[in-house]
C-alpha cells in the first residue's frame, strides 16, 4: 500500500554545515518523486531523513500525516536501495533476499514463497541459490532492489542506485524501475544527479541546491515554467540574458535588449529583476529582412560544427554572448566568423526568469 511523505519545514545542520534548511515538501502517496540536485545540495540528507536513518535538527517528517520523526528506520514502513547496495557477500541471492523477511519472524515456506516471486518481479527467476560475488553489476543491483521490495514496503527509496553502471545498463534498470513502480503501487523517492533519469522516471520532481528546494514540479514544468535561473540553467538552458528592462504589453512581455524590443507572446510577467533563459534549438539565423519584434542584431564570434547541426557563438550589440544550434541541412551560405547577422527567435526561444535568491545569495 503506498504512503504519502510529508517534510515539514525541516532543517539539518552538521556543525556550521547546513545540509538542509527550511525544507516543506509534500509526496503523494504512489507517486515517483525525484530529487535532483548537485553534488552536496542536500538530496541524500533528505533521503536519510524520510528512510529513519538521521533526524531533522528541526521540524518534522511524516507518513501518510502520522509524524514518523523520532522513528527509527527499522520500523518505518520504507526500504532503501543505497548507492553501494550494501549486499551480504558471504550469503547466497536467496539468503540476501530474505534476510528482512527473517529478522521479522517471517515462516520459511512463506519467506521462500515471497522471495521467489520477488526475484521473478526483477527478473532473476531461479538465482536464489547463486553466490552474489558472482553476479555482473546489473544482477546484483536487481538483488538489491529485491531485497527491498521482498518487504512490501509503502515507500521505496532509491539513492544514486544507478552509479557506476555502464549506459547501457543504466538504460536496461531505468526501464526496470519505471516497470516495478506500475507493478507495486509503491510511493518511490529517487535521488540522482542525471537529469536525464530525472526526467524519464518522475511524476513530479524537486530540484535541490544548497540545501533548499528551488523547485517542485512535473518535468515538462521546469522547461515552460523554470522558478528561475538556476533551474534553468540546469534543466540545460545555460545561457541566460540580461534585458535592459522588460515590461508588459497586452498579454505578452516585451524584452528590450540593446535597444531593440522582442516581443515574447503570452510570455508571463517576472517583475522587473527578470532574466531571459535562451532555448539554444529555437533561434535561427536570417539573411536579410527579419520579422520586427522577434529578431535581434548579433555578430558571429565563432561556430562549430556539431554534426547535424551548427554551434554559433553570437554577439549582441550590448555586449552579451548567446550560442545558437543552427540545423545544417538549413543552411545556404554559413556566415563567418566577424559576419554580422540578425538572429530570429521562435515561440519559446526566451523563457522570462527571475535570478534566484539562493543562487544568489549562497554562491558566493
Ligand atoms: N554526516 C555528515 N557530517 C558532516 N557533513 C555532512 C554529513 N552529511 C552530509 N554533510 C554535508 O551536508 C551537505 C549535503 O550533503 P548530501 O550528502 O545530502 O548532498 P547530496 O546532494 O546527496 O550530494 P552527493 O550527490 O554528493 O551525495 C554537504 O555539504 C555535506 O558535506
Amino acid at each position: 500500500m503506498a504512503i504519502s511523505i510529508a517534510i515539514d519545514n525541516v532543517t539539518r545542520t552538521f556543525g556550521t554545515v547546513k545540509a538542509l534548511e527550511g525544507v516543506g515538501l509534500k509526496i503523494e502517496a504512489g507517486e515517483f518523486f525525484t530529487l535532483l540536485g548537485s553534488s552536496g545540495s542536500g538530496k541524500s540528507t533528505l533521503l536519510k531523513l524520510i528512510g529513519g536513518f538521521d533526524r531533522p535538527t528541526t521540524g518534522r517528517v511524516l507518513f501518510d500525516e502520522q509524524d514518523v520523526t523520532d522513528m527509527p528506520a527499522n520500523r518505518r514502513p520504507s526500504n532503501t536501495v543505497f548507492q553501494d547496495l550494501a549486499l551480504f557477500p558471504h550469503m547466497s541471492v536467496g539468503d540476501n533476499v530474505a534476510y528482512g523477511l527473517k529478522v521479522k519472524g517471517i515462516a520459511a515456506s512463506e519467506r521462500n514463497k515471497r522471495v521467489d516471486s520477488t526475484l521473478a518481479l526483477v527478473d532473476l527467476a531461479g538465482f536464489a541459490e547463486r553466490n552474489v560475488n558472482l553476479l555482473s553489476g546489473g544482477q546484483r543491483q536487481r538483488v538489491a532492489l529485491a531485497r527491498a521490495l521482498v518487504m512490501e514496503p509503502g515507500i521505496l527509496l532509491l539513492d544514486e542506485p544507478l552509479t557506476g553502471l555502464d549506459e547501457r545498463l543504466r538504460q536496461q534498470m531505468r526501464d526496470e524501475f519505471g516497470r516495478l513502480h506500475q507493478r507495486t503501487g509503491s510511493t518511490f523517492v529517487l535521488v540522482t544527479h542525471n537529469q536525464d533519469e530525472a526526467l524519464s522516471l518522475s511524476d513530479r520532481m524537486a530540484i535541490m541546491h544548497k540545501g533548499t528546494i528551488e523547485q517542485v514540479g512535473r518535468p515538462a514544468d521546469f522547461f515552460a515554467n523554470p522558478a528561475n535561473d538556476f533551474v534553468a540553467r540546469f534543466v540545460g538552458m545555460e545561457r541566460i540574458l540580461k534585458p535592459e528592462r522588460l515590461e508588459r504589453s497586452g498579454g505578452d512581455t516585451v524584452a528590450v535588449i540593446a535597444g531593440e524590443r522582442l516581443v515574447l507572446p503570452g510570455a508571463r510577467d517576472v517583475g522587473e529583476m527578470g532574466l531571459l533563459a535562451v532555448r539554444p534549438d529555437r533561434i535561427s539565423l536570417v539573411n536579410g529582412h527579419a520579422a520586427p519584434g522577434s529578431s535581434l542584431a548579433a555578430t558571429v564570434a565563432g561556430r562549430q560544427f556539431r554534426g547535424r547541426f551548427f554551434d554559433f557563438h553570437l554577439e549582441l550589440g550590448d555586449g552579451q554572448k548567446l550560442d545558437a544550434e543552427i540545423a545544417v541541412e538549413f543552411a545556404s551560405a554559413w556566415p563567418e566568423p566577424g559576419n554580422p547577422v540578425r538572429l530570429e527567435f521562435a515561440g519559446g526561444a526566451l523563457v522570462p526568469v527571475p535570478p534566484s535568491r539562493t543562487a544568489a545569495n549562497r554562491d558566493t
